[in-house]
C-alpha cells in the first residue's frame, strides 16, 4: 500500500507524557503552558488531561483546572482519558472535546492499570460511551500492551484484534494501539495491524508506540506502509510506564515529524516551534530531552522557544 499523503498527529505529552513524571506534582500553569504552545505548533489534537483517580495518578489530579486554564484555539480537539462514568462526568463538566476509554490486550496489565479484568473494563465503558453519544462527544478507544506485556510477555495479535474490535463495535471512532512498553519490532507491528485490520478498518486505527528499545520510528514506518495515518507522539519523548521498569515515553513528536517531512507527508505542524516547545518543557521540568531531532536542532529551537 502507498504511504498516506497526510498524517494526523495526536499529541500525548500533557497526559501520557506527564502522568508518570516523578517528583512533586507539576504546577497547573506549566501544563497549560505546554498545551497552549503545542496548539501554537499546529497540532490539532492534544490529549490534555486524565480524569482518573488522583490516588492512582496524582500528576493528573488537576485535570479540571488544566482544562479551565488553557486558551482554547479554534479547530483544536482537547481530549482526555476517562476510565469510568465518574471520569466522564468530570470531563464533560470541564469541557473536553473528546474522551478516551482505555483497555488492555493483557489481563495482568488491565488489573494493574485499572484494577479490573478486560471484560469488566469493557462493561464499564458501555455507559461512558452511551453518555458521550448522548452529549455528542466522540470517544477514542485505547488498547495497551499490543506488542508485549511487562507481565505476560508476547501478546498474540488476535488477542489485540478482539479488544480492538469490541471497542470499535461499542462505538469508539478510533482505536489507538499502544506498544505500552516499547518492545515491538516492525514485523510484529505489521502482523498486529494485519490482525486488527481484519476487524477494524485501517482508517480508524492509530499507532501509539513507545520508544524503549529505539524501535518506534521503524515500527511507525512499517505501519504507515499498511495505511495507518494517525500517530500518537509526545514532544521531547516525555513519558514512561509505571508498570515497566526502564520503559521510556512515547516516540518523540519532533522525531516523527522529521520522519514524515522526509517522506513528504503533510501534518500541518511546524517543526521549529515543536522543537522549541520540547526544549521549553524540558527546561521547566529540568529533564533530559528525549527527542533526537530536538537535540540536533536544539539551539535553533531554544531561540524560537522564547516566542513560541
Ligand atoms: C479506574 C480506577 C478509578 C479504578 O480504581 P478502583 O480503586 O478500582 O475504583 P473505585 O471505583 O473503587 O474508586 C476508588 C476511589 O477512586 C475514586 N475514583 C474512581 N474513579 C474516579 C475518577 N474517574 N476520577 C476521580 N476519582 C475517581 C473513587 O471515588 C474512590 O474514591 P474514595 O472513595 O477512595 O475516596 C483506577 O484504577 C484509575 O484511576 N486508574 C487509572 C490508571 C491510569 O490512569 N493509568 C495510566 C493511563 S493508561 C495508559 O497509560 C495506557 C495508554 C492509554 O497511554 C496507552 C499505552 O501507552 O499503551
Amino acid at each position: 500500500m502507498a504511504l498516506p499523503q497526510k498524517v494526523r498527529l495526536v499529541e500525548m505529552s500533557p497526559r501520557d507524557g506527564l502522568q508518570n513524571e516523578p517528583g512533586p506534582v507539576i504546577a497547573t500553569d506549566i501544563k497549560t503552558g505546554l498545551i497552549d504552545r503545542l496548539a501554537g505548533c499546529g497540532l490539532t489534537h492534544i490529549e490534555s488531561a486524565s480524569f482518573v483517580s488522583p490516588k492512582w495518578v496524582p500528576q493528573m489530579g488537576d485535570a479540571a483546572e488544566v482544562m479551565a486554564g488553557i486558551q482554547r484555539k479554534p479547530g483544536v480537539c482537547y481530549s482526555a482519558l476517562t476510565p469510568n462514568l465518574k471520569g466522564f462526568e468530570n470531563a464533560l463538566a470541564a469541557g473536553v472535546n473528546e474522551v478516551a476509554v482505555f483497555a488492555a490486550a493483557s489481563e495482568s496489565f488491565s488489573q494493574k492499570n485499572i484494577n479490573c479484568s478486560i471484560a469488566d473494563s469493557l462493561e464499564r465503558f458501555v455507559p461512558v460511551i452511551e453518555q458521550a453519544r448522548a452529549n455528542g462527544m466522540p470517544v477514542r478507544g485505547y488498547v495497551s500492551t499490543v506488542l508485549g506485556c511487562p507481565y505476560e510477555g508476547d501478546i498474540a495479535p488476535e488477542q489485540v484484534a478482539e479488544v480492538a474490535r469490541d471497542l470499535y463495535q461499542m462505538g469508539c471512532h478510533e482505536i489507538s494501539l499502544g506498544d505500552t512498553i516499547g518492545v515491538g519490532t516492525p514485523l510484529k507491528a505489521k502482523r498486529m495491524i494485519d490482525a486488527v485490520a481484519r476487524h477494524v478498518p485501517v482508517e480508524h486505527l492509530a499507532a501509539h508506540f513507545h520508544d524503549t528499545y529505539g524501535q518506534a520510528l521503524a515500527n511507525l514506518y512499517a505501519v504507515l506502509e499498511q495505511g495507518v495515518a494517525v500517530i500518537d507522539a509526545s514532544v521531547a519523548g516525555l513519558g514512561g510506564c509505571p508498570y515497566a521498569k526502564g520503559a521510556s515515553g512515547n516516540v518523540a513528536t519532533e522525531d516523527v515529524l522529521y520522519l514524515l517531512q522526509g517522506l513528504g507527508i503533510e501534518t500541518g505542524v511546524d517543526l521549529d516551534k515543536l522543537v522549541a516547545t520540547g526544549n521549553w518543557i524540558c527546561g521547566q521540568l529540568n529533564r533530559h530531552n528525549g527527542s533526537k531531532v530536538g537535540q540536533a536542532l536544539g539551539g535553533k529551537g531554544k531561540q524560537q522557544g522564547e516566542t513560541a
